[in-house]
């Protein structure tokens, strides 16, 4: 029997609501009470798991169209012809059956080719012998670490098609290249070279005695690097010292971040001391050009601004402007023509300050940035090599891809079995893997990020003696010696970099975003990550997911999406949809960086979603439709066909009544379902202007959505914490189109409430944006579609 689409339990068990309370007499009245209280849950209790054996014996079982008629509530006011004896299971609370009422696919199965031959790497290093460090131009000792110490055989193609270029050039640069290609050791290993050249003695040092100039800390900051996160910072800081590091390298060279998440006071503390390259996010540099004295940037050469279509989608635009204007204000710089004493030990260095912008993709957004931080910039490229900006045909991003060996899929999944699906698909993945693989699955809020943590981190039913039980494995032993010489090197030496966070500071086993995965893997450590996690927390999730050697998973917002280069992915889920065609690339680049191979697949639901694919995903790729019955198969198990009984489909149904009920136990976690589950619709309707007729709110079941979520309770019913009512009208099978804007009304939506955003990147962005919304409701009367995830 159904309820538009829900199949509703009639068949329970009579004895289940007709047993007769017996009446308690004699003794306490509070003993009375609690006797009959017992009883009466005990009744409750039997009731419940009746229905959902009885549901459970049914789902296999396909419906008829005649029965579920007769038992259909018509849309409205209008009560159902007959009351529900489901009430029994609590008021408002239905037991529906993943496998009846989904709406079907449009779109043909491509076939299940994920084993098919992937293509040749596109990111990967030059094998052809076209290219090495050294004749790019880089000095032989750096050259050689990059080689001999880092591994790295040869150039990427950005890297021998910008880097000659930066080593000698005055100008501008705009860098674009696809996800994983090396763009940062792109832009890196030029400035590093050139203020090395500083401490080298000058060409003529041999003739006439004259040494090298001695270099220090003091002489100056050279270049800063904006990026839009921490995490990037964090990264690009990382980076920087591994180059300046080297054997005979230029160790007096003094990088340093700041970037928010610790004390202003320690910053300055760092900015007093003196650095020569400095990493930083656009609001907390800005503050301390304004507000801290001793940082001197008369002498800064370069200004980087990297993942700049990032930087102006957090809405920086405004900041970055400042930035420059304050540095041309401060710039002790000869003009041209003029020849200043004590110049000339800096030869070697550009003669004016340039400024360089890297992405992977081109927006318009990131050409404004350009208009305001570029002047005359070379445009390089990988592939063609450098050429003037402003050709029509170099702006477009159209034909920005993903890496080639990138294998693209997508499978089509009813909002009734998203759950069950991405619980098939992660344990696919581990069958499919033998050695640890690493996942990234990402979402579009932060509240969902939480619950799903939840889900898949719960413990066994009888973990008293099981993995699950056992406390987190410490970190591999490399790592922690890692650690321990990083915080040293910071803590001690004038000349060692700088990093402003330590992983070491919260540790996997007390951080509340690592835990097992007992029901995914033995061995599996889930982690999670999203811009309201404290900065510690987060800076420790990612580090435990990068180094350790047990198989990992990572739940993330969009805050993972950009830049962050975590080794070995070998998978990005797409279990919320991106909101831009850019977020796709940047989400799926997470995998198959620098050569490596990847691969990554997206949830579209059956209807207007499926349009997606020709409109963004086979323009960045060639992606293949899996079969969504083949990812169940393998997911759960068991045998079936089309034809017979699907043995997998009431394996499916157990594990989501086992969620189901694990939700109804505890109310913090059916708290927690019913904000993820409000997020999610409010996340869903902030989708770019250009998306919204395949991301189209009104058209999401926000019932079968709430099943995805473990929420029995009709979307009417639904309270979700903090923000009123999900749903804003009675009935189970309504959707977002007949419930006007109160799933909107709700709460904050996605791109303002800094979920997806870190830091103080986070509190300045999501504050211009608020103020921007607010202006525009004002004007416009509803609700605008800032998207800044
Ligand atoms: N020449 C090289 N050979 C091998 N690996 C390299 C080379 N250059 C960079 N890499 C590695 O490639 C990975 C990706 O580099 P990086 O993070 O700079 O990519 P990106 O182009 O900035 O990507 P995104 O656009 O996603 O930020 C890093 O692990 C880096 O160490």
């Amino acid at each position: 029997m159904a309820d538009d689409g829900m199949l509703v339990n009639f068949d329970i068990s009579p004895d289940a609501f007709t047993t007769a309370i017996p009446k308690f007499q004699g003794g306490r009245w509070k003993d009375r009470l609690k006797a009959k209280r017992a009883v009466e849950h005990r009744a409750k209790k039997r009731a419940i798991e009746t229905a959902e054996f009885n549901i459970a014996q049914t789902t296999s079982t396909t419906t008829s169209e005649t029965t579920t008629a007769a038992v259909k509530r018509k849309r409205g006011d209008e009560k159902p012809k007959q009351k529900p004896t489901s009430q029994a299971v609590k008021t408002g609370e239905f037991v529906s059956s993943l496998w009846t009422r989904n709406p079907e696919a449009t779109s043909a199965v491509t076939g299940d080719k994920e084993e098919e031959k992937a293509n040749e790497p596109s990111n990967a290093p030059l094998a052809d012998g076209s290219a090495t460090f050294t004749t790019l131009g880089l000095s032989p000792i750096l050259a050689n670490h990059l080689t001999a110490k880092l591994a790295l055989k040869a150039p990427t193609a950005i890297q021998r098609s910008a880097i000659p270029e930066l080593m000698s050039t005055d100008s501008d640069a705009f860098i674009q290249a696809e996800t994983g290609s090396g763009k940062t050791l792109t832009y890196l290993l030029p400035i590093v070279n050139r203020i090395m050249s500083l401490s080298a003695p000058p060409p003529s040092a041999s003739q006439d005695g004259e040494s090298a100039t001695k270099q220090t800390r003091h002489s100056g900051l050279y270049a800063i690097i904006l990026a839009p996160t921490r995490e990037l910072c964090r990264q690009i800081s990382t980076v920087l010292s591994t180059l300046i590091h080297c054997k005979n390298g230029p160790h007096w060279i003094v990088p340093g971040a700041v970037s928010g998440g610790e004390k202003k006071k320690s910053e300055k503390a760092r900015l007093r001391k003196g650095l020569n390259i400095l990493v930083a996010t656009p609001g907390r540099l800005l503050d301390h050009l304004q507000n801290t004295e001793s940082l001197d940037v008369s002498r800064v050469r370069w200004v980087v601004l990297d993942e700049g279509d990032r930087l102006m989608e957090l809405g920086f635009e405004e900041t970055i402007g400042s930035i420059l204007g304050i540095l041309e204000k401060k710039s002790k710089l000869p003009k041209k023509g003029e020849e200043l004493a004590g110049w000339k030990s800096e030869a070697g260095l550009p003669k004016r300050r340039v400024s360089m912008l890297c992405s992977a993709t081109m927006k318009t957004n990131v050409q404004r940035l350009g208009d305001i931080s570029l002047k005359e910039a070379l445009y390089i490229k990988a592939e063609k090599g450098e050429e003037e900006v402003g050709g029509a045909s170099k702006t477009g991003d159209e034909g920005f891809q993903a890496p080639a060996q990138l294998k693209q899929s997508y499978v089509v999944v009813p909002a009734k079995l998203r759950l069950v699906g991405l619980n098939a698909i992660l344990k696919r993945a581990f069958i499919r893997q033998t050695a640890s693989p690493k996942i990234i699955v990402f979402f579009s809020c932060s509240d969902s990020v939480d619950f799903h943590f939840q889900v898949f981190s719960r413990s066994l039913e009888d973990d008293s003696d099981t993995e699950s039980s056992k406390p987190l494995p410490k970190p591999t032993s490399k790592s922690t010696k890692s650690s321990e010489k990083d915080s040293k090197k910071a803590d001690s030496s004038e000349t060692k970099p700088d990093l402003s966070e330590k992983p070491t500071k919260q540790s996997p086993q007390n951080n509340p975003a690592i835990a097992k995965a007992p029901h995914l893997h033995p061995t599996a450590l889930l982690h999670k990550l999203h811009g309201s996690l404290p900065q510690q927390i987060r800076t420790s999730a990612l580090h435990s997911f990068t180094h350790t050697t047990s198989p990992s998973i990572l739940f993330c917002t969009d805050v993972a999406a950009r830049g962050l280069d975590l080794p070995n992915v070998d998978q990005i889920i797409q279990f919320d949809p991106p909101f831009s065609r850019d977020d796709h690339l940047h989400r799926i680049g997470r995998t198959a960086r620098a050569g490596r191979p990847g691969r990554a697949i997206m949830f579209i639901l059956p209807g207007a979603e499926e349009g997606y694919v020709d409109a963004v995903l086979k323009k960045c790729g060639t992606p293949i439709r899996a079969d969504v019955d083949e990812v169940f198969k393998k997911g759960f198990g068991g045998e079936g066909s089309n034809s017979k009984k699907r043995e997998w489909e009431d394996k499916a149904t157990e594990w989501q009544l086992e969620i189901e009920r694990w939700v109804l136990a505890d109310k913090a976690v059916m708290d927690q379902a019913k904000k993820a589950w409000g997020s999610h619709i409010r996340a869903y309707t902030t989708h770019v202007a250009a998306e919204k007729g395949m991301f189209n709110h009104k058209a999401l079941h926000y019932g079968h959505l709430a099943k995805s979520f473990g929420i029995r309770d009709a979307p009417g019913d639904i309270r979700v914490p903090g923000g009123g009512s999900g749903g804003g009208g009675k009935g189970r099978g309504k959707t977002a189109g007949s419930m006007g804007t109160s799933a909107k009304a709700g709460g904050t939506k996605r791109g303002l409430d800094a979920e997806n955003v870190p830091g103080d990147a986070s509190q300045e962005a999501v504050r211009k944006m608020r103020k921007i919304a607010f202006s525009m409701q004002m004007k416009k009367g509803m609700a605008s579609e800032f998207n800044i995830g």
